[in-house]
């Protein structure tokens, strides 16, 4: 007890699921992670390297985008059906409205491709319960729509074929099945509960089945107690999955353990492949450093909260095309991924607004990608000036604050030097040592008009090349 409480004072003020007890402490688990540590196969090494995904949330939703019965609601689009409590059966009526005639799967994979992403996460069936894919385990899908075709199939294929993998977005809770259980009161509610189990493990093995080059699930909608009282399932899921498509990654948000605990066991080891709570917001790049332990990723809208279509983007702040790339490049610099979502129209199209981020960040990336794919935290000193991100012996400045003095401030770990650096359009900066492991690199002479990167090499006085890496990992 003495040992336990002593321990419990000593251990520093982190976030409480990210407190690790010490082996000793730890308590049994059946359904705690299945892992320790990075998962370091060449499968997860190319989640991670991608570092840039979309995000296509498209359903029902997007034929009404926020409005119903006339009045237009301001919460997230693709969760009108609650805003509005329109009953089911209504809703699912929109159903007969599916036509999305301008749908262009190799239009949409040509945008994601000069967009620089690697990967896209596709809802295959979000939480209205409409399937994107001909599912034969429910009437709520494509195949049932005027449209008829299997859009998913279209899409994988699509993406594919321009070298882009392809990820599933699958909502475990389904307002459109009688079976699904926010809790579970009585004996009749565990009872439908397990069919509903069974039903979603059916719509799983089908998705695996039908489209094997999926490389990661992503899973959401599991946050009510029904799914927290049932954390075998998540890990038979997590088991299933990968029995099924050796190499696919799921994310944290599926898990939850013997306990209920959600994303980080009761022991506080990360359950799944990557951390997947940062939705539309980032961790800071000072207090919140532990996340650089582990991987995850970042999913985030362009307006303030709106994931599926909505006709009317003037009802909250739509960030511009540098606060999405400075989201992009702080996730990376973080050791995470971030995956930028966009809405398509009910048509099948892209709204305007989403074509012009799209272009801006492929048009800059074009340019500076190499500070992006591949790269990781460079475990030095956050400045001002933006962000640092590093592959082996490269360490990138992404300048987006460039100061007045023209001067940027860099801090150096004990025993890095800096040996060159110059800015990915090639010019030279000097770098002048000001005191023992600070520099100041000098802006460069023509400034250029949006974010830039400079590029430093550098040595590790003490360590061999290998050594610096895996310091830094
Ligand atoms: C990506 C988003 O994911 C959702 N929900 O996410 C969460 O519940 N996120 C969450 C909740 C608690 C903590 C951290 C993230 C959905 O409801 C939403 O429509 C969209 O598909």
């Amino acid at each position: 007890i003495i040992l336990l409480f002593s321990f419990l004072l000593a251990v520093p003020a982190v976030q409480a699921q990210k407190k690790v007890l010490p082996a000793e402490l730890e308590v049994e688990l059946k359904y705690g992670a299945d892992r320790l540590g990075k998962r370091q196969d060449p499968a997860m090494q190319k989640f991670r390297e991608n570092r840039l995904g979309a995000f296509i949330h498209w359903g029902l939703y997007a034929i009404p985008g926020g409005e119903w019965n006339n009045k237009t609601y301001h919460g997230a689009a693709e969760w009108l059906k609650a805003w509005a409590k329109v009953p089911t059966m209504d809703w699912l009526e929109l159903m007969k409205q599916w036509n999305p005639q301008q749908f262009d799967a190799k239009k949409w994979a040509k945008m994601a491709k000069e967009m620089g992403v690697k990967y896209v996460k596709i809802t295959t069936k979000h939480h209205e319960g409409f399937c994107l894919w001909p599912s034969k385990y429910t009437e709520y899908t494509v195949a049932n729509t005027p449209y008829k075709k299997d859009i998913l199939g279209e899409l994988v294929k699509a993406y594919n074929a321009v070298g882009i993998d392809v990820h599933f977005y699958f909502s475990v809770l389904d307002w459109s099945h009688p079976d699904w259980r926010s809790s579970i009161k009585t004996q009749e509610d565990s009872i439908a509960f397990q069919r509903f189990l069974t039903f979603t493990d059916n719509q799983l093995k089908e998705l695996a089945t039908r489209y094997p080059t999926v490389k990661d699930f992503w899973f959401d909608g599991t946050w009510d107690a029904s799914i927290k009282q049932n954390g075998w399932w998540t890990a038979h899921v997590e088991r299933m999955l990968k029995e099924m498509l050796p190499g696919v990654t799921i994310n944290s948000r599926l898990r939850a353990d013997d306990y209920g605990k959600r994303h980080f066991d009761s022991n506080g080891h990360l359950m799944g492949d990557y951390e997947s709570a940062y939705e539309r917001r980032l961790p800071d790049p000072v207090k919140d450093l532990h996340v650089t332990k582990w991987d995850w990723e970042a999913c985030m809208t362009i307006p303030e909260n709106q994931w599926g279509y909505h006709k009317d983007w003037s009802l909250s702040y739509v960030k511009n095309p540098t606060e999405v790339l400075a989201r992009i490049v702080h996730a990376v610099s973080m050791g995470g991924n971030m995956v930028v979502n966009f809405g398509p129209q009910p048509d099948g199209d892209f709204r305007p607004e989403e074509k012009k981020i799209a272009d801006f960040i492929g048009k800059w990336m074009k340019k500076n990608s190499e500070c992006i794919y591949g790269c990781d935290y460079a475990g030095w000193e956050k400045q001002d000036w933006g962000y640092y991100t590093r592959k082996s012996n490269q360490v990138y400045m992404v300048v987006f604050n460039p100061p007045y003095s023209g001067q940027l401030t860099v801090k150096t770990p004990k025993g890095i030097t800096i040996t060159t650096a110059k800015t990915l359009t090639g010019e030279q900066t000097q770098v002048t040592e000001t005191t023992r492991n600070e520099y100041n690199v000098s802006l460069p002479k023509n400034m250029p008009q949006e974010p830039f990167v400079i590029k430093l090499e550098v040595k590790d006085a003490q360590k061999t090349q290998d050594k610096y890496r895996e310091a830094l990992t």
